[in-house]
Formats: structure tokens, sequence, C-alpha cells
């Protein structure tokens, strides 16, 4: 089996701590949890508002694992400083608007190329995997390469919020094509937003793709299975699934 690695977006366990301002759940602990039944990585975004992830959870994370932690951002000023100074394993550039609700769609690299080229120089040169979150688009993949980028990760929400048929088989078609493509560069293809037990393992067939980050659907089954479970029975149909 051609390995692949899972990452675990705890976010909305601070979401939900946050929603009393204290203390509990503790996105620490969850990670723990997570990377003792089958994750290989955390990833956390923090985003400009704060509205889950905070700065002290990204200093508590640090400390409190050992795993590779995967920070998501925003491609700004504020943000590169924070990466350069807790110095994770990797980061992925997302794109943020505040009044988003998620992540609605792929880093604009092919249309930023000048802007994006300082931040994602300083963090390869502190030592970060810099990853892009894009859409399966040729032009972005090509841009990603352009700007030295080590990863690409897929934006797989157009795919998992179709429903099956037709337009959802043709939005996988391109993930695959754009899979192909990212390994072709020699970069490394992540995918991520919106996967869960049945969508997932249609990506991780692919066998260009290395590591899937999943979050929303996973904190959300924790709730009745527990953290530990849910990510052990994504762990195992992703690798049920993979060539
Ligand atoms: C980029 C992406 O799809 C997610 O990793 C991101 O974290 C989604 O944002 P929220 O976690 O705020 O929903
Ligand atoms: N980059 C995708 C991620 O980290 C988790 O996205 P989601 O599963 O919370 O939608």
């Amino acid at each position: 089996m051609i390995p692949i690695r899972l990452g675990i977006n705890v976010d909305h366990v601070a979401t939900l701590r946050n929603a009393r301002g204290g203390v509990h759940p503790d996105p620490v602990a969850a990670a723990r949890l997570a990377l003792a039944n089958g994750a290989d990585s955390i990833t956390i975004h923090l985003r400009e508002d704060r509205r889950h992830i905070r700065d002290a959870d990204c200093t508590a994370m640090k400390a409190g694992i050992t795993a590779p932690i995967n920070l998501e951002m925003a491609a700004t000023a504020e943000m590169q400083a924070i990466a350069l100074f807790l110095l994770p394993h990797a980061c992925c550039l997302v794109p943020e608007k505040r009044a988003e609700l998620t992540t609605e769609g792929g880093l604009d690299a092919a249309g930023q190329v000048e802007a994006l080229r300082p931040v994602v120089g300083a963090l390869v040169e502190a030592g970060i995997r810099v990853s892009l979150f894009l859409d399966p688009d040729a032009r972005q993949i090509e841009a990603a390469a352009r700007l030295g980028a080590k990863a690409v990760e897929l934006h797989t929400g157009t795919f998992c919020e179709a429903a099956p048929g037709a337009a959802r088989d043709a939005e996988l078609a391109r993930l695959r094509a754009a899979a192909g493509q990212v390994a072709a560069l020699g970069l490394e293809c992540h995918a991520g937003h919106g996967l869960d037990y049945e969508t997932a393992p249609l990506l991780a067939a692919i066998p260009e793709v290395v590591e899937l980050n999943i979050g929303h659907f996973l904190m959300g089954q924790a709730l009745f299975d527990g953290i530990g479970p849910a990510v052990a029975r994504m762990r195992q149909v992703m690798e049920a699934a993979r060539p």
C-alpha cells in the first residue's frame, strides 16, 4: 500500500471551548487523542479573527505534542511573524475572508505570485514545509511550483458539497488530474476540506495524494463516538481505499 498521512484539524474543539470562554475542551488534549489513534499530524488554523484557534493554542500545541504541526494561515505579515516565531513543521497558506463561515475556495496563487513570493520564501528559509491551499486548477498549481512551495493541498470542498452524480464525478476527475500535475511538478499532493467517511476514501484512492487533512466532520463525529474511535475509523477507511 502506498502510505498516506492523516492530519487532524482541531479548530472546532476550540470553537466549542470558546462558546463559554473557558479552557475546556482543550485542543491539545484532543490532538493527543487523535495522535494516539492514527493521526500523523495536527492542523490548526489561526484565523485573523481568532474565531476558534487562538495564539495561545499555537504555543500550547507546540509545547504539548511532538508530532508535526501544520499551521494554516493567511499570507499576511502578522501571520508570517507568528509562523517564524512558532516554527511549526508546516504552514499551509489559505485564503481568508472575515465574513466567511468557513474556507470557500482555494488561494489565488496565480493572481498574486509577487505578493506571495516573500512570504513563501521566508517560511521556506526558516525550514518550514510550505503548502498552498488551491482549487484543482492547473494554472494555480503551476504558480505554486513557481513560488517554491513544497506541497499543494487540493481544496475538496466543491467535491464534498456536491450530491453524488455527474457534477461530483467531474470534480473528482478534476482532483485526480490536479493530483497528477502536482506530483509531476515534484510537489507533495495533499487534500482537505469537508471530507467525511464517504468522501475521504475517494481521495485516498488517488495514488498521488499523500496526506488528507480532516477536521470538522471528525470533531462532530467525536461527539458521538469519541475522538479516538472516530479518528481510528477514518484511518481504516482511508487505508482500505489505498492502492
Ligand atoms: C482550509 C480549510 O479548508 C480548513 O482547514 C480551514 O480550517 C477551514 O476553516 P475553519 O476551520 O474556520 O472552518
Ligand atoms: N485543510 C483542511 C482541513 O484542515 C480540515 O478541513 P475540514 O475537514 O475542517 O473541512
